[in-house]
């Protein structure tokens, strides 16, 4: 039996020496690269973090010391040091989810995996210890050099600060790198950090040399080391985080066991804020992943664990469109400048930046800072487009609102995994944009069912500069181009089958696909129905809810909220104009998803198409016989025209 195997809860590190605690980081280490070789996750930044949890495991006596994983991608091995090591179905339905879960174990604190939060988590648990009067606890927060780049982090610093008498021990997990190099003054600043081995051997070399060397040279010696804090503050200036008045303890090797539990038991034992700032290497101990320049495989798909290259080879998909058309835009138009939070290759704005290299902004994980920083832009003149994925604009919403939208700033807000992602769990499908979305004044956001309609649609939503645009789309790969019959104003229409009474199928965005097949199920009962795309779905245009009102019966199909998506934004628009229709909504839950594929949520919530055309022939069957409203023969026919090149947002 090895050693991990003989780990079945973190007190069975304890009584290992440092030699057996080697072995059994080797078999931890080789345990990653074969489970998530199968799975898919996150392989760089837990083949980074061994040592440093193990260290963590056994100084600390979790869970009655909390320790809180900042965004939670890299706590793998934590959980196969808490009793769980089966990771045949790591982020798969039924299986370990890959970031902490309560419902796994008690040992586990955030489950979600918005980066830069653990530190204000670790902020809240201290106060409440004190409060409660639990003393001899240590709450314990780790965080890496990019999620420290997140304002929330720099909010819960300042409060961390107050609590002296609280033992918050704040372990910087520092590989120097989110996914690309970490930007910015703070990785400067732990650069410099980093060097501080060299001071003190330089000191070190000090005393042994310069003090053999008779008065003259203890002279130099003593000058240099009244110097201390001065030379300190230059090549070690840990001033930044002791000014704040939190306890600095490195830089520490955060692959060195021995190491890493000297200075964690020193921060345990100081009872008050302390970071200890453990230098670690993303990736370490596989070389496909140390020798990755993109990444260090911080999130990969399925692998062969000998060479680390995917088995089935990236699909073209929605972000490679956009990495292509952002390029062409940006050659056309000298205005428009990009921004990410961190993710420059993961949202396509790698090949921007590679033929714009003054035109990209890199923020580091700061969404927010991201967005009004945008507003700046756009108000001195330029066009930002900003690339995230959609679930971390929520983080942005207030300055979207109240910097971009409130000051009619043209900028374009790009979300990539918009809808159901699935295997990242809760916190990361983009599920929220659209309800948000819905409630800022002026915002107009499109949801492109095809590469034609993203070419076209992001084309448009650059061209308006006096109020935000959204354009949002699904992850991976594109469906099979669906293009238009002809259009209803402003509103595309995509199939047309005969046959009453009538039914107008609404999709949004991707969804339009699943809309079709809704239509082709209706039409092999006899039930007519009409299949549109908006293009621009919010706020609802004029045009479909002049044509919604021509039919019987409504069908909306979105990867968004049910409760207050586009299906909601036309009910209510529907009703403000005096028109009582039946609005049936299809989308998804407002609830949070467990992880699983997004094709096994797409069953689950009945979005199917075969699912909804069921359903919608039950409505059908419901209504009452006085619902039709003309002779079955669609509505659109008469008016349609053939969609312009670029036409303008719907208003
Ligand atoms: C608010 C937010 N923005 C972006 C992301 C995407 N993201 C996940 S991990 C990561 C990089 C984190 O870097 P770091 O904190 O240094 O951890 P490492 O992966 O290096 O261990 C990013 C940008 C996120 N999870 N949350
Ligand atoms: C933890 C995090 O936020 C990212 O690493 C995310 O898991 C990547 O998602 P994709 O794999 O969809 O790019
Ligand atoms: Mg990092």
């Amino acid at each position: 039996m090895s050693h991990l195997e003989r780990i079945r809860r973190p007190a069975d590190l304890r009584g290992l020496s440092i030699p057996e605690l080697e072995v059994l980081t080797k078999e931890i280490r080789d345990f990653l690269v074969n489970a998530v070789s199968r799975t898919g996750g996150h392989m760089g930044p837990n083949l980074g973090v061994v040592e440093l949890t193990v260290a963590l495991h056994r100084v600390f006596d979790s869970p009655r010391d909390r320790i809180v994983f900042d965004t939670g991608h890299q706590a793998y091995v934590h959980k196969l040091l808490t009793g769980r090591q089966d990771f045949e179905n790591l982020r798969r339905r039924g299986g370990l989810s890959g970031y902490p879960s309560r419902t796994e174990s008690d040992h586990d604190v955030v489950e979600n995996s918005h980066a830069s939060t653990a530190l204000s988590w670790a902020d809240g648990i201290a106060k409440a210890n004190q409060v409660r009067g639990f003393t001899g606890r240590s709450v314990v927060a780790v965080i890496g050099d990019g999620a420290l780049t997140g304002g929330m982090a720099w909010e819960a610093l300042n409060n961390i600060a107050e609590g002296q008498d609280r033992s918050v021990v704040i372990v910087v997990n520092d590989n120097g790198r989110s996914y690309a190099p970490t930007i910015g003054g703070l990785a400067r600043h732990l650069d410099a950090l980093r060097t501080a081995p060299h001071y003190e051997k330089v000191l070190d070399w000090g005393k042994r040399t310069l003090q053999r060397s008779g008065p003259p040279g203890r002279m130099a010696f003593d000058a240099l080391h009244g110097m201390k804090k001065g030379l300190k503050d230059v090549i070690a200036p840990q001033g930044l985080f002791e000014g704040l008045g939190i306890k600095y303890v490195g830089p520490i090797d955060g692959h060195d066991i021995a190491e890493l539990e000297v200075a964690l038991r020193r921060a345990k034992a100081f009872g008050g804020p302390v970071i200890v700032h453990a230098i670690t290497e993303k990736g370490r101990g596989y070389t496909p992943a140390e020798t990755d320049v993109v990444d260090r495989f911080h999130a990969v798909g399925v692998i062969h664990p000998e060479t680390g290259l995917p088995v089935a080879p990236s699909r073209f998909g929605w972000t490679s469109v956009f990495a292509e058309e952002i390029v062409e835009i940006g050659r056309r138009r000298s205005d428009v400048v990009a921004l990410t939070a961190a993710m420059l290759a993961p949202v396509g704005l790698a090949p921007f930046a590679e033929e714009f290299p003054d035109r990209v902004f890199d923020v580091g994980i700061a969404e927010q800072h991201a967005v009004t920083s945008a507003a700046g832009m756009a108000f001195a003149g330029l066009h930002p487009v900003i690339a995230l994925y959609a679930t971390f604009l929520n983080r942005g919403y207030d300055q979207l609102l109240m910097d971009v939208a409130l000051h009619r700033a043209g900028v374009t807000f790009v979300l990539d995994r918009s809808g159901l992602t699935g295997d990242d769990g809760a916190s990361h499908n983009g599920m929220w944009d659209m309800a948000l979305l819905r409630t800022v004044p002026g915002l107009r956001l499109a949801a492109p069912r095809d590469e034609a309609t993203l070419r076209a649609e992001l084309r448009e939503a650059v061209a308006v500069e006096d109020a935000p645009t959204v354009v949002r789309y699904p992850k991976g790969a594109l469906p099979e181009a669906l293009p238009a019959l002809g259009r209803h104003g402003s509103v595309d229409v995509l199939a047309r089958h005969a046959g009453s009474p009538r039914v107008l199928v609404v999709g949004v965005g991707v969804m339009t696909h699943t809309a079709v097949e809704v239509a082709t199920g209706l039409d092999a009962q006899g039930i007519g129905a009409t299949v549109v795309d908006p293009r621009w779905v919010l706020p609802v245009s004029a045009d479909l809810v002049d044509l919604a009102g021509q039919h019987d019966l409504v069908v909306t199909v979105e990867d968004g909220l049910v409760t207050a998506g586009v299906g909601s934004a036309l009910r209510d628009a529907l009703a403000a104009a005096g028109n009582d229709v039946p609005v049936r909504s299809h989308g998804i839950p407002a609830r949070f998803l467990e992880h699983a594929s997004r094709g096994e949520l797409v069953e689950e919530f009945h979005l199917r198409g075969q699912d909804i055309a069921r359903e919608t022939a039950a409505a059908v069957a419901a209504l009452p016989p006085s619902a039709s409203r003309s002779d079955g023969a669609p509505a659109v026919g008469q008016h349609a025209v053939r969609p312009g090149p670029d036409a303008q947002p719907g208003r």
